[in-house]
């Protein structure tokens, strides 16, 4: 079976802040410290780190919990999909382990620079959000592309906090141009669910709440076991 949303939501709900990341083993021998970048680094702006603070004095009382981010998933989740959904016909289980997440590809500052904090009781998501200049689309605002990753991301933790899922319908309202290199504010809840349907609504808006930016809506479908993805 699938592990449980309490167990997979463990390997992500962060230790405390600037502690060194887990050591996993990538089906190797190989032992690697993975870093969290979920952590605040030199590239972010005051606005990203006060926002930062204000986050984690809410995760004091529990009600909100700072999700750790890595370049590679963790073992555990590997092994679920690799047995689950992978198609070894595309990928093989070395290529597996050297895969990274899109949105922690970039060099430190050039593209997503983010934190996301749950809150189970809300079903809610929050992710602060500073865009790097490599996400550039029209000059000097984010690509739109960047802003549906983003958002996808973020609606698709909420949803995974829930169970194993994967986007099924993506809807996006880009309502005002969000300036590069600036810190938004990305908000998602679940609305709904319908059987294995897990309905998201997302907005994103500025730092001081005047501007929203984007609004969106996603469905993800959690994955039934016993079918093939491909
Ligand atoms: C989230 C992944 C987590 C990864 C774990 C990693 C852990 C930590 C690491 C960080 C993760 C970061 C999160 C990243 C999130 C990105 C997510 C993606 O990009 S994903 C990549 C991009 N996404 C993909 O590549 C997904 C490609 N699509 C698929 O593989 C499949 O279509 C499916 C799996 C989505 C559903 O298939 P299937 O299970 O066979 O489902 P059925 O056909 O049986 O339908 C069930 C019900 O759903 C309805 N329904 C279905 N579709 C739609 C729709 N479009 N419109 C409306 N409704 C739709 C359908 O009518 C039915 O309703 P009802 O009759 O019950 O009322």
């Amino acid at each position: 079976m699938l592990r449980s949303c309490a167990a997979r939501l463990r390997t992500l709900v962060a230790a405390p802040a600037r502690r060194p990341g887990p050591v996993w083993r990538l089906f190797s021998s190989e032992k690697v410290v993975h870093k969290d970048y979920g952590l605040p680094n030199p590239s972010w702006s005051k606005d990203l780190r006060l926002l930062f603070d204000q986050f984690m004095k809410k995760c004091e009382d529990g009600s909100w919990k700072r999700l750790s981010s890595y370049r590679q998933n963790p073992t555990r989740v590997l092994k679920d999909f690799q047995t689950r959904f992978v198609d070894p016909r595309f990928m093989k289980e070395e290529q597996m382990s050297k895969a990274q997440q899109f949105t922690r590809s970039f060099e430190e500052g050039l593209g997503f620079e983010y934190v996301m904090f749950y809150n189970k009781v809300e079903r809610r998501m929050v992710c602060l959000f500073q865009s790097g200049l490599h996400l550039q689309g029209v000059p000097g605002y984010v690509h739109g592309g960047a802003i549906a990753t983003i958002i996808d991301v973020t609606t698709g933790m909420c949803a995974y906090a829930e169970g194993v899922a994967m986007t099924a319908n993506l809807n996006i309202d880009y309502k005002k141009p969000i300036p590069l290199c600036s810190v938004v504010v990305v908000n998602c809840q679940i609305s709904n669910t319908e059987g294995r349907k897990l309905f998201v609504s997302c907005s994103i808006q500025s730092v001081d709440e005047k501007t929203l930016y984007t609004e969106a809506t996603a469905l993800f479908v959690k994955l039934d076991p016993d079918k093939r993805l491909t």
